[in-house]
């Protein structure tokens, strides 16, 4: 009789093509076999009974700054990881900017790999970035293993790290094109968004609402009409990251009919928060390019149950709670969002339950989608010969989110005090239980 490591029983088994009763035998971090509707023969040294439960890939999440080297006291990659897989992840991606120094050469790329693999409890994957200053180190980053390469169109907010000009943009793009390589966009415009940040500010118009109009939808906009101007003169892949708004989907789709190869992320807070929640949370729920009103919120649901959408990924972008705190000026304090844990605790409870989204296409949408987008191979469903990332959750499970329970260094979030319904039990990586019953297990 065969021996294995674990075995899952009697579980639900989703992928983004189907949901089936049955068992999952994993040997040396691998799943090896996979049973619908009868057991698998065999013992092992582990077994967990997942009846009543949902056994989901693990979730990749594609798009966090966990802000390691040199900024951690914002975060770091051991209480980031940590709640990636309270939240069900078992994968990351890496910005490489709000870590210092920035990952746009390969000794700091080498600095990075270092932590993760020392501090990570999920499997590290690293963003290359690309500034004005580093087009002669794509080569070598790429040669190195990186997912990909992220630039920002508009100021990053973080000093060592420059958003691009028109110029060294599209040298990257060649440069990237030529490697086969693809680029990650965050698209906002800059003359718009800074001439009319200025024009509020000597108003004095600093509320929410104002904040919101100084980055509005058509900022986004023209930066992706431009992006993809030049991915089509240089032939390199463009990835838009948070798309804030179908009408920037609907660009994106535009192209996309016409042959561009280009891939859309949206993330958890543009289809659960609104324009309200800035105005009661403060910095909280602030991030660029910003929370939208609830028609658009609607309307992005709609994108993504039309498929228009490629990958949902938290953007998860940490602060010390000294930086958000607005008093009057929002303007002030920083942009961005602690969701790293709740993507899909968002994604089950406004898109399966609200929304009657199929939990195939969460499953979709979180895991296999990105495996296949950036090239791992061997993630983003349960199938024989793919890596033993498994996320297992109880639909049934209703929680209020306390701040207590986030992994975060800093315990904030904007989702602290929402009712959510459907809850991660267990989270396993390579085949070992990192999480389980509200607890990390610590090897
Ligand atoms: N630097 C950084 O993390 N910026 C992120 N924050 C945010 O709200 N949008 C971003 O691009
Ligand atoms: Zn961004
Ligand atoms: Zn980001």
């Amino acid at each position: 009789m065969t021996t294995f490591d674990l075995i899952i029983r009697n579980g639900k088994i989703v992928t983004a093509d189907s949901i089936v009763s049955g068992d999952i035998a994993v040997k040396e971090g691998k799943i090896v076999e996979v049973s619908a509707d009868k057991a698998i023969e065999g013992t092992a040294v582990k077994e967990i009974n997942a009846e009543g439960l949902h056994i989901l890939p693990g979730l990749i999440d594609s798009h966090v700054h966990f802000n390691e080297p040199g900024r951690t006291e914002w975060e770091g990659l051991e209480t980031g990881s940590r709640s990636l897989a309270a939240g069900g992840a078992t994968s990351f991606f890496d910005m490489p900017l709000n870590s210092t120094p920035p990952t746009i050469n390969k000794a700091n790329l080498d600095l990075k790999k270092e932590r993760a693999e020392e501090k990570s409890i999920v499997n590290p994957y690293y963003w290359g970035g690309l500034v004005p200053e580093n087009i002669a180190d794509l080569k070598d980053l790429h040669e190195n293993g990186v997912i990909g390469f992220k630039a920002f169109m508009s100021p990053s907010g973080i000093a060592d790290f420059n958003n691009v000009d028109d110029e060294s943009i599209f040298k990257g793009m060649k440069e990237i094109a030529s490697l086969g390589s693809l680029l990650a966009v965050h698209a906002e415009s800059t003359v718009i968004c800074d001439q009319l940040a200025a024009e509020k500010q000597e108003q004095g118009k600093t509320t929410a609402r104002d904040f919101v109009e100084s980055r509005p939808i058509i900022s986004e906009i023209e930066a992706v009409r431009r992006i993809i101007s030049y991915a089509e003169a240089t032939g390199c892949k463009l990835h838009i990251v948070h798309a804030s708004s179908r009408k920037v989907v609907a660009v994106i789709n535009d192209a996309k009919q016409r042959g561009v190869d280009i891939t859309v992320e949206t993330c958890p807070h543009y289809l659960s928060l609104t324009v309200k929640d800035l105005e009661e949370k403060g910095a909280i729920a602030k991030c660029a390019p910003p929370l939208r009103d609830e028609d658009e919120v609607e309307d992005l649901w709609a994108s993504v149950a039309a498929g228009e959408i490629n990958v949902i990924a938290s953007d998860h972008s940490p602060a010390p709670a000294s930086m958000k705190t607005i008093t009057d000026n929002y303007f002030e304090g920083w942009g961005g969002i602690s969701g790293a844990q709740s993507t899909l605790n968002i994604m089950l409870t406004e898109g399966y339950f609200k929304r009657n989204l199929p939990l195939e296409k969460i499953v979709a949408l979180t895991s296999t989608n990105p495996a296949e987008l950036f090239g791992l191979e061997t993630k983003g469903t349960i199938a024989a010969g793919f890596d033993a990332d498994i996320t297992l959750v109880d639909l049934n499970e209703e929680f209020v989110l306390k701040a207590e329970d986030l992994k975060y260094r800093h315990k904030h979030s904007p989702y602290v005090g929402k009712t959510f319904k459907g809850n991660v039990k267990t989270t396993i990586v390579n085949g070992e239980v990192v999480f389980t019953n509200g607890e990390i297990v610590e090897k």
